[in-house]
């Protein structure tokens, strides 16, 4: 990523919590100077405190990019208080989940380009995915910022509209939480086949973390990976047996599940 725009101009990080750092981890490790980066926080961790970037001081009256990081439901106390570089000249990135582009519009004014952006936590490893898209007053170069930004902590992709978001937010944004639980369920069967807790925690760390890998580094469908597992009458396809019924199975189940996560998208936008 060419930060020279942003090293120029600045950006503002309006929280940085757990999806602010890991965010601004990654930049930092992609080369940004952390005296371009100007954070507003009420509780800075010791990490945050220790990269050098600016911490609550006074910010650039026209940063490149101010990136919205606090929840959903801060935003009608915290946005405000940058209303003042809405406009034109700097361009808005919002991580959050739920809030739409006229929320952003309304208080910011309309002619402000904003681009609302889903990216999830591997980020902070540069393993991330965030999906983008903008509003009305985002041009070819605003977007393809945003794109630079984020893909220096993983890949981009770009929506066809605001009206994916929610989805996508089930999918990627909320998915990393999925697979930790997928983890922790992995380990606590081993523990109920009577592995030590320790060893059951390695093998299902292990497992999900090369599976995963394997699947996105090969030419080769999940599906068909997963016949590679299963031999006929064996183990695996015991297992899958169970896991993939179709009325009590996974499918089902993380199809309630991401519902759900889109509803509460729907619901946090209103
Ligand atoms: N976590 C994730 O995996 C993902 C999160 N997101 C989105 O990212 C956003 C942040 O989520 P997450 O990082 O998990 O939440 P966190 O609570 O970890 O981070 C939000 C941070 O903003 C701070 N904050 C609160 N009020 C203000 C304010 N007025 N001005 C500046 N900072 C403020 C909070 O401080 P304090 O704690 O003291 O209130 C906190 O440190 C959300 O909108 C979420 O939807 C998007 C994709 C993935
Ligand atoms: O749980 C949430 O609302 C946020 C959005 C996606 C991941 N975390």
């Amino acid at each position: 990523m060419d930060f020279s725009e942003i090293e120029k101009r600045g950006l503002v990080l309006l929280g940085c919590g757990k999806m602010g750092s890991a965010m601004l981890a990654g930049w930092l490790g992609q080369g940004l100077s952390p005296k371009a980066v100007h954070v507003v926080e009420p509780f800075p961790s010791d990490w945050l405190s220790g990269t050098g970037v600016a911490l609550n001081g006074k910010l650039p009256e026209a940063p490149a990019v101010v990136l919205v990081a606090v929840k959903p439901q801060m935003m009608g106390e915290a946005l405000p208080t940058l209303k003042a570089m809405g406009g034109g000249e700097t361009l808005f990135v919002t991580v959050a989940a739920g809030t739409t582009l006229a929320t952003y519009e309304t208080i910011l004014g309309a002619a402000t380009p904003v681009v609302r952006a889903m990216p999830n936590t591997p980020a902070a490893i540069g393993r991330g995915i965030t999906a983008i898209c903008g509003n009305d007053s985002t041009t070819e170069a605003h977007l393809a910022l945003a794109e630079g930004l984020l893909s220096a902590v993983g890949q981009v992709v770009r929506l066809e509209g605001e009206h994916q978001m929610d989805a996508v937010t089930a999918i990627s944004g909320s998915g990393p939480a999925y697979v930790f639980h997928m983890i922790e369920a992995l380990a606590a069967a081993g523990e109920a086949l009577n592995l030590p807790a320790e060893l059951a925690m390695s093998l299902a760390k292990a497992t999900v973390g090369g599976a995963g890998q394997l699947a996105e580094d090969s030419d080769v469908s999940p599906a068909q990976l997963r016949v590679n597992v299963t031999s006929p009458g064996g183990t695996t396809a015991a297992a899958l047996a169970v896991l993939m019924d179709p009325e009590a199975g996974l499918p089902p189940l993380m199809q309630r599940a991401t519902a759900a996560a889109e509803a509460r998208g729907k619901e946090l936008g209103k």
